[in-house]
């Protein structure tokens, strides 16, 4: 609820104590329009109760509201509404504060409370589209207006840098390199399509020249494990690179770029598992945990 919400909702229920009347006040903000900056409809809900009209009960309200500086008129409405008119000097006061705090006008306090917010995660085998677009913007949106809120938060992408993505990429960047040498070459088993990879991979044959013709591709494996790892390894460093390019032209701040593989090689998984299973949490079923 807004602070003059919360101010006209004292100020109304001061009112109806010192008539001795009951009942919930709800006092909202109007559209806009005639029916003042904000609105009421306690006469409505709770003439009937209180053995009146609404009219009537309504005008008994606004003689006592009316006496507040907060406004510089409250209304009576048919068939039962209570519209306030904020004073001048009260919303000047307002665009007085908004100068004063500048940037830090509705800043939430700080609670005491962390999120680790994951965006974008695009596979790093390509660059990024659209869509990765659309999800950095409302991830690092959602970051900021957390942040403004009082909260911790932390941003991560997590780069799936392992798994059989990462081997198609290393053959699609191998089958054209051995393309742009002019060798006659077979298509691996799976493939990326589209004409980024030709480009990308004239980076290889300006670094290594033929050096790496000859080899054979299984299964989405270079025969040669070592060339395998170093079609693997350089094609992830270059889209990661330039996925970093695009989200920084786009103002997506990454607090922290967290890898898929890393988790596997410092035994992440096994140690997370095993925690687990300490705590009871675990179980087997058609031999798998
Ligand atoms: N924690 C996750 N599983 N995040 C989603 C990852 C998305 C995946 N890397 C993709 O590009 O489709």
């Amino acid at each position: 609820m807004s602070i003059l919400t919360s101010k006209i909702k004292d100020i109304f229920n001061e009112v109806l104590k010192n008539s001795n009347i009951e009942g919930d006040v709800i006092v909202e903000k109007t559209k806009s329009g005639g029916n003042g900056h904000f609105a009421s409809n306690f006469p409505l809900l709770n003439a009937k109760k209180l053995s009146t009209n609404p009219m009537e009960l309504g005008q008994k309200l606004v003689d006592e509201l009316k006496q507040n500086k907060l406004f510089s008129d409250v209304q009576l409405a048919k068939p039962g509404f209570i519209n306030f008119i904020l004073n001048d000097e009260v919303l000047q006061s307002i665009v007085a504060t908004i100068n004063d705090q500048k940037s830090d006008f509705g800043r939430g306090a700080k609670k005491n409370f962390k999120y680790n917010l994951e965006l974008v995660s695009a596979n790093p085998t390509g660059y990024l589209h659209i869509g990765h677009a659309r999800n950095g913007v409302i991830g690092d949106s959602m970051a900021r207006i957390f942040k403004f809120n009082g909260y911790d938060v932390e941003t991560e992408y997590y780069t799936n840098d392992a798994g059989n993505q990462i081997n198609v990429l290393a053959c699609t960047m191998y089958y054209n390199y051995l393309k742009a040498l002019g060798k006659e070459v077979t298509e691996p088993a799976e493939m990326y399509g589209g004409d980024i990879y030709g480009e990308v991979v004239m980076n290889f044959v300006n670094k290594y020249g033929d050096k790496f013709v000859g080899h054979e591709m299984n299964d989405n494996k270079i025969s040669n494990e070592e060339v395998h790892e170093i079609f693997r390894e350089e094609s992830i460093k270059y889209f990661l690179v330039e996925i970093k390019k695009q989200l920084e032209d786009l103002g997506v701040h990454i607090g922290y770029f967290s890898s898929e593989k890393e988790m596997y090689t410092n035994k992440e998984i096994e140690k997370t598992l095993a925690e687990y299973e300490k705590l009871g949490k675990t179980f087997e079923a058609d031999g798998a945990l």
